[in-house]
């Protein structure tokens, strides 16, 4: 890369990770309304998932159906893994269910409470889980969901927070299980907070996520971009930033972005390869990971890039990167003036992140 101030000043879930040719994760999404309760208890896992990786508008939402069975939603995208939807009336922790069907190949388990609801009786089955489940698979992530926050005020979304916390804690170091370790994550599907906390859980699954970092701190500091995301386009999920903090309006502004561009891109764009059929290749085990020569050529073609200078006197700048992912910066509208530099270190930036993926394929 060149830098820029070379001229003047200055973007669920059980074993982990399968060792296949396109990596599969799995995450599984668990509810409250657990062992035993009838009717369901509406936590909101289908929505999650609707919303964050069909495009499903929120208040949507509303008409979905209740989830009867084991729900495995195949992703394909810059890393193809599973979603699965636990519905509330499996007894998983019944010694007569196959736990490793579920829990063998996670990488995550997302349980989602309800905080508009009792949540009393979600984190007994929680703690249950945790501690039925955790010494067995030490390697799945555990992440726990503080759902429809939307409805709470400030403080007492962060009382609900802290409370989630203290009595989750307590009870794992009661068990002798302090070492686990449980992240918890705000979410509401009608704001940025469940894409922002489904990009934290689906980062630590990507093994290059290190490389991807190292790479993103390097175009930024050589290019004057004062923050860099690294997109995945379908479910606005960022799969990696530079090392600088990220705050939230920046976040917002370039998840909103991305939704302008797909948008555009679906009414006007050119069409594009179907994506491999829902399921295929997944259900006997083996995913539909793209992987040849000429897939991997395709998704390397850079095929967009936007520009819009923003009021504060900053630019947000869009480069496609291949068919999954696309790259956003932020950065000082007198940084861009020399254009033809920052697009010089971002192909750089392209050609390493594609040799970074191929390796894994
Ligand atoms: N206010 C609010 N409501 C939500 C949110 N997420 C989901 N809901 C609502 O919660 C209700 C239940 O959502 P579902 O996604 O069906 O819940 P579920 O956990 O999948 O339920 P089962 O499939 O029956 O297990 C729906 O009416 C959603 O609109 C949220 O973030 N905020």
């Amino acid at each position: 890369m060149i830098p820029s101030s070379a001229s003047s000043s200055a973007a669920v879930i059980s074993r982990s990770r399968k060792e296949t040719s396109s990596s599969t994760f799995i995450a599984s999404i668990l509810g409250e309304d657990g062992k035993g309760m009838w009717p369901l208890r509406l936590s909101g896992k289908s929505s999650i998932s609707s919303v964050v990786f069909h495009k499903l508008p929120p208040t949507d939402t509303l008409f979905l159906e209740s989830t009867t069975r084991i729900l495995k939603d195949p992703i394909h995208s810059f890393m193809d893994f599973q979603v699965w939807e636990t519905p509330g009336q499996i007894d998983y922790l019944d010694p007569q269910f196959d736990v490793d069907a579920i829990f063998a190949d996670a990488g995550a388990l997302i349980w989602v409470i309800d905080a508009q609801d009792d949540y009393l009786d979600s984190l007994n089955r929680l703690h249950e889980t945790l501690v039925a489940i955790c010494p067995a698979y030490p390697t799945v992530n555990i992440e726990v969901f503080i759902h429809k926050v939307d409805g709470l005020s400030d403080d007492y979304k962060l009382d609900t927070q802290r409370d989630v916390i203290q009595r989750t804690q307590d009870e794992l170091t009661d068990n002798g299980l302090d070492f686990i370790n449980v992240s918890y994550h705000l979410t509401s599907i009608f704001d940025h907070s469940i894409f922002e906390a489904f990009s934290k859980v689906i980062q630590k699954l990507i093994p290059q996520l290190g490389t991807l970092e190292n790479l993103l701190n390097a175009l930024c500091a050589n290019s004057g971009i004062e923050k860099a995301f690294l997109f995945d386009v379908l479910s606005k999920i960022y799969i990696a930033t530079d090392s600088s903090p990220v705050d939230v309006q920046s976040y917002e502004i370039c998840s909103d972005f991305i939704d302008v561009i797909v948008d555009v891109g679906e009414i006007y764009g050119f069409e594009r390869k179907p994506p491999a059929e829902e399921g295929e290749g997944v259900e006997g085990g083996e995913p539909a990971g793209a992987g040849s020569e000429a897939e991997l050529e395709e998704e390397q073609e850079p095929e967009a890039m936007s520009l819009i200078r923003l009021q504060n006197g900053m630019v947000l700048y869009l480069r496609e990167i291949n068919k999954y992912l696309a790259l956003i910066c932020l950065m000082r509208k007198e940084n861009i003036e020399k254009q033809g530099l920052v697009e010089y270190n971002i192909q750089v930036f392209q050609e390493a992140l594609g040799r970074v993926f191929a390796l894994q394929r």
